[in-house]
């Protein structure tokens, strides 16, 4: 069949990051272009994700500016979850329209269902059928829920962002991204955090002296973390609800956060009949992105990888993907270096190597900072921050970390450094404004 004979040249499942970045300017080519969408235009970092819990962010960050300069700044600062709520509901509840308006003005049809596969080339939604020449995957996660009694007592994310009144006593089930964002916003809003980790380690893929460091912070700070549980069961008696864990241990809670994970929606897309390869890490794909089934390709949180899912990970392979469809490239998908932060306070980010993985390449030198070395850190009167940079023999940047309060920027200044290979004479001729984060972090190059 000609690429005529369908209704359109690309059809999307899912209008999130892995989508919209890539369509827009594909659609602007002239190429038939739609997207079927089950939820907010969107998809989750807008409506639920990275905006909604900056937004929540950035009262914490100003009260621990404040509470550092206390003497030059009072009274301290007394945060409002109700109002700020109210302020994140105002900040994104005009993302959906205007995405929505972005796609329709570059050309894109948006369908509003839950779409799934009839044929590879066919989408069905609700009692439409539509065909498309290819079609791209970029349905997402979920959030992973445990499986035990009393589930239904326990919370995500997306509900914990919507309360209207902040609980008393929250307990927080998991330590990765979401549980120590969530617990640093909370404890900093006056609730009674608890945390309970699986194992011994928070943030697994973070250097790991650096997470320690946080988690001490916290403490200090109120938020108790209890390693090494295994949760069995929720109870509610009265009004108030029990974790319980380890058989015979219990917590008491307000409010439980599910913080367990997320898993890729693939679930009744009819992934199977067709032989599209997934498995629970994800979709399969080969380095241009596309599925076991020649004309289906996938974007984005669904995609199994070994790249963070990340927002601007999953803008990248719809630019991809963009190109791809274009026909601007035919290469594979070439992934530049993706940086990570957690935005606890303080922050944890890297980027490239790990020291960990460094460390076993003599060829690669640590340059450990205490951050507060730097004068500029003492304007706010940070209390504390750490980095590490390392370089390969020809003095390259090939990784670094930092915890800080400003951690995202350093990380977010560096990283031209590393993803161009700047060497030391290039390094010299970038030259950032001062006195900036920006220009105290390029000082450690
Ligand atoms: C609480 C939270 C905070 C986060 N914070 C950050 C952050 O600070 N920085 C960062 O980089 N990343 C962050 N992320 C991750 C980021 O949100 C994701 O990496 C990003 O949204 C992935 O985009 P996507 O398009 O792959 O998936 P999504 O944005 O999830 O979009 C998938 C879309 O597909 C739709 N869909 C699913 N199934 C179907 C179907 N069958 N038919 C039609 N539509 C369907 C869904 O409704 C959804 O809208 C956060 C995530 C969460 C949950
Ligand atoms: N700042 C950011 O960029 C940011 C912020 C929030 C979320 N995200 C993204 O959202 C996604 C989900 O984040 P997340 O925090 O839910 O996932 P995560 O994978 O970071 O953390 C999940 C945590 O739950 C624990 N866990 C898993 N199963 C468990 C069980 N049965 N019992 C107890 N603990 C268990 C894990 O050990 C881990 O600590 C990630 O892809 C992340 O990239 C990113």
């Amino acid at each position: 069949m000609s690429t005529k004979e369908f209704d359109y040249d690309v059809l999307y499942l899912g209008s999130g990051h892995g989508t919209f970045d890539g369509a827009i300017p594909l659609a602007a080519t002239g190429k038939r272009v739609a997207v079927v969408e089950s939820g907010l235009i969107g998809g989750t970092c807008p409506n639920r994700g990275c905006n909604a819990k900056i937004t929540l962010d950035a009262p914490v960050a100003l009260q621990q500016t404040a509470t550092a300069l206390q003497g030059l700044v009072s009274p301290q600062l007394e945060l409002n979850w109700n109002a700020t709520v109210a302020h994140k509901h105002e900040v994104i509840k005009d993302l959906p329209g205007f995405i929505a308006g972005l796609l329709k003005d570059a050309g894109v049809t948006l369908f509003k269902g839950r779409g799934h596969f009839i044929d590879p080339h066919t989408i069905a939604v609700g009692t439409q059928q539509l065909s498309a020449e290819k079609i791209v995957i970029a349905t997402g996660l979920h959030p992973h829920r445990l499986d035990i009694p009393g589930r239904q007592l326990a919370h995500d994310s997306r509900e914990f962002m919507n309360l209207q009144e902040l609980p008393h006593r929250i307990v927080i089930i998991g330590a990765g991204y979401i549980s120590l964002e969530f617990a640093t916003i909370a404890n900093a809003f006056g609730a009674q955090v608890t945390v309970l980790l699986r194992g011994d380690k928070a943030l697994r893929k973070f250097h790991q002296p650096f997470v320690q460091k946080l988690l001490a912070l916290l403490e200090k700070r109120g938020v108790t973390f209890i390693k090494n549980t295994t949760v069995t069961s929720f109870s509610e008696e009265y009004g108030v609800k029990q974790v319980h864990y380890n058989q015979t241990e219990t917590v008491a809670a307000d409010w439980i956060l599910d913080a367990t994970g997320r898993n890729p929606n693939t679930e009744g897309l009819g992934l199977t009949e067709l032989g599209v390869a997934y498995d629970e890490a994800g979709i399969i794909v080969n380095d241009h992105l596309q599925t076991t089934v020649p004309n289906i390709y996938a974007s984005g949180d669904v995609i199994k990888k070994k790249q963070p899912r990340l927002t601007p990970t999953a803008i990248f392979e719809s630019k991809y993907l963009q190109q791809l469809f274009a026909g601007t490239t035919t290469a594979p998908i070439d992934y530049p270096a993706i940086p990570s932060v957690v935005f606890s306070s303080p922050r944890i980010a890297w980027l490239g190597l790990s020291p960990v993985q460094a460390a076993q390449d003599a060829a690669i030198s640590q340059v450990h900072h205490n951050v507060l070395d730097n004068w500029y850190r003492h304007v706010e009167r940070e209390q504390y921050g750490e980095n590490i940079l390392l370089f390969d023999k020809e003095h390259h940047l090939v990784g670094a970390t930092e915890i800080s309060e400003h951690a995202e920027d350093v990380i977010n200044a560096l990283l031209p450094a590393l993803e161009l290979k700047l060497d030391p004479a290039q390094v010299g001729r970038l030259i950032h404004l001062f006195p900036t984060i920006s220009s105290a972090a390029w000082e450690g190059l």
